[in-house]
């Protein structure tokens, strides 16, 4: 039985999953009254529900953006004609909420609790990132790090449904029309890798997918960034990880990497193509590519296009968060720090930058904040005239005038870092020793071990509070359970970008920002310091506990917009008086939509079944018919 009256019902015949798109078309013969129904919701943006008049019955459940699952009432089953295609249960989003937790937590495997949450992305999608946003302690750890790197590792085998873009270096020339094939008109987020350097775990190929999708996931968990708004693109050139080109399971091109000039000219084609579908404040987020790109990406595309990279950029600014907070407990100036660092690759490099921008604001000069930093690779201490060189980029920076060096624990006895920085994917690299010995001269030494996974964190909360004797300031990349040492539970606070980007971009999309500077990040940096309580620091954490980091990233934006406008960098006019008012206007909103439309009213001629209350449904009234 379908009540819905034949006056707003249009075309039928519409692909369910290219709504909006059709939507906006001139074929729409009921444009009119679309649009009206669009503009209708005042908590809602245009474009931001799919117009109703173009889906019928069945589409109504098998689209993730219109499913309701058992929470469709009685009138919205019998009005959209879905009634009777699920049980008579009637349930809230709450009680759906709660089976869905219930759901995750029976699995023992994270993979499958990944698997899970995928699955219900696919079948309902505002279930699915309100249950995100309300229990991000217990999901951040499943749809991000750790557990997105063993689904990358693991992407052939578990892949069931695509989701985001495949861009290969086989569709070089024709990358807009591609684009074209993207369902989606009104994109205003692009998270992008080339899968060369996921997570610590290397070139994972298109595998990378994997990461995309989690990070813009938490654009709208965590930022409210609509998911129509939001596009993951994986750019596959090929891997040079052996073992994947030799699994049958694997999904990407089966072919060494591509690199050179056919490299760059296809990642040119792809942003101007990306400006040209999505215009020119489409933001691009890069993430996860390899190092010898990543730095010259972000110096080809940040002064043209709307783009920061997140590995550089998004990192620097959690951890100088961290540092600014940390001044709370060691009652000490950031420059009055010496810095080491394991690694000087994107996620060192970037956060020494910021970290120097920090310090010029203590009133320190630019060379004096660079001689407090030193750093390590993989040939050793980064000094002038070592023999192997591979001082390229702002690596010369931090070279010393100094001997050769390369053990950690001979460069810690003899540079005495207050601060030691892990960075370098390099697994349980602060051992004992090395830790043992920042504490024989430091009282409260900060270490933050941020390689990710948790598998190849340079060394776990408990090693470092252990070994420091509770005394450290310490926090990794991805989550460590807490640490009870000498009586006193410590929670090791996590230091990753995920308290950053998703505000940033906030910021960025609502006000139209057309280039992000580096500025942005410092002021995340603040925003993200300022969260802190002293009960955090008390609980041995300085970040602000998992389930804020939606109110931090609001705050994050709103700072945001208010030096856009201060800077005449917003495209955004007029500038809206109340920030916070005019960002949350464009947020997600987490709970349901109602299908139908604002006036809706019954055919004359029939008489409505009376709806009971959602919860007493039985079944009593179908008796009647
Ligand atoms: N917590 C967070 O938010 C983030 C964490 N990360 C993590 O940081 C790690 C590094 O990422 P990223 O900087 O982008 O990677 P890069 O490849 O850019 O840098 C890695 C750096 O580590 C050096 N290195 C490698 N092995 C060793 C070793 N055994 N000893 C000393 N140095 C070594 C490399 O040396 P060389 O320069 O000579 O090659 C390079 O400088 C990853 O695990 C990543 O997951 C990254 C971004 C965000
Ligand atoms: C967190 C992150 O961006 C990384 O590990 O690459
Ligand atoms: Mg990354």
């Amino acid at each position: 039985m379908n009540l819905l009256p034949k006056t707003i019902s249009c075309s039928t015949t519409l692909a369910s999953r290219n709504l909006a798109l059709y939507c906006a078309s001139s074929s729409c013969i009921d444009r009119t009254k679309c649009r009206k129904f669009h503009f209708s919701s005042p908590s809602r943006t245009p474009g931001d529900i799919i117009c109703p008049s173009l889906v019928q019955g069945i589409d109504y459940i098998r689209d993730p953006r219109l499913n309701k699952g058992l929470a469709f009432t009685l009138e919205e089953r019998q009005a959209l004609g879905i009634h009777g295609l699920m049980p008579p249960k009637f349930k809230t989003q709450e009680e759906q909420l709660e089976v869905c937790r219930f759901s995750v937590m029976k699995y023992q495997e994270d993979l499958n609790k990944f698997l899970y949450l995928t699955e219900l992305q696919d079948r309902n999608e505002r279930l699915y990132f309100r249950l995100l946003n309300e229990n991000i302690h217990m999901l951040l750890p499943i749809v991000y790090t750790p557990t997105v790197g063993l689904a990358c590792q693991k992407f052939g085998l578990i892949f069931r449904r695509p989701r985001g873009l495949f861009i290969t270096i086989n569709d070089k020339g024709y990358i807009y029309d591609l684009l074209k094939n993207w369902p989606e008109p009104n994109v205003r987020a692009i998270v992008v890798t080339d899968g060369e350097r996921i997570l610590g775990l290397g070139d994972l190929g298109a595998c990378g997918m994997g990461i995309p999708v989690g990070k813009l996931s938490l654009y709208t968990a965590l930022a409210g960034i609509k998911p129509h708004q939001c596009l993951p693109i994986t750019l596959d050139v090929g891997t040079n990880n052996e073992q994947l080109l030799e699994d049958p399971l694997y999904i990407g091109l089966r072919q060494k990497r591509i690199s050179g000039p056919l490299y760059d000219e296809f990642i040119n084609e792809f942003m101007e193509a990306l400006v040209k579908r999505y215009g020119q404040n489409v933001l691009i987020q890069f993430e996860d590519f390899g190092n010898h790109n990543a730095f010259r990406f972000l110096a080809m595309f940040r002064d043209k296009y709307c783009t920061f990279n997140d590995d550089i950029q998004g990192t620097a600014s959690v951890a100088v968060g961290g540092l600014l907070t940390a001044r709370r407990l060691t009652k000490k100036r950031i420059s009055d720090s010496t810095f080491l660092f394991l690694g000087a690759g994107e996620a060192a490099i970037g956060i020494a930058n910021l970290t120097v921008r920090a310090m010029l604001t203590e009133g320190c000069s630019l060379e004096e904040a660079r001689s407090k930093i030193w750093m390590m690779d993989i040939d050793g201490l980064l000094v002038k005239d070592r023999p192997e060189g591979n001082l390229q980029g702002d690596k010369a920076f931090y070279a010393k005038d100094h001997k050769v060096m390369k053990s950690l624990l001979e460069v810690v006895k003899e540079i005495q870092p207050t601060i030691l920085i892990g960075a370098a994917a390099a697994a349980g690299a602060f051992n004992k020793d090395v830790l043992e010995h920042v504490a024989s001269y430091c009282e409260k030494p900060i270490i933050f071990a941020l390689s990710n996974p948790t598998i190849k964190a340079e060394c776990t909360a408990e090693q470092a509070y252990t070994y420091t004797q509770g005394r450290c300031i310490f926090a990794s990349g991805s989550p460590f359970p807490d640490v009870t040492i000498n009586g006193r539970t410590i929670t090791p606070g996590q230091g990753n970008n995920a308290y950053i980007f998703p505000g940033v971009a906030l910021g960025v999309i609502s006000t139209g920002i057309h280039h992000i500077t580096e500025d942005l990040f410092l002021i995340a940096s603040q925003e993200l310091a300022n969260f802190v309580t002293e009960e955090d620091l008390e609980r041995g954490s300085i970040y602000p506990p998992l389930n804020l980091i939606k109110d931090c990233s609001l705050q994050i934006a709103i700072k945001i917009a208010e030096y856009a406008y201060e800077k005449g960098i917003a495209s955004h006019y007029p500038e809206p008086k109340d920030k916070k008012k005019f960002i949350e206007s464009q947020m997600y909103d987490f709970n349901y939509d109602n299908p139908l439309p604002p006036k809706y009213s019954w055919p004359e001629e029939k008489e409505p079944i009376k709806s009971k209350s959602i919860h007493d449904l039985t079944g009593d009234h179908l008796k009647k018919h």
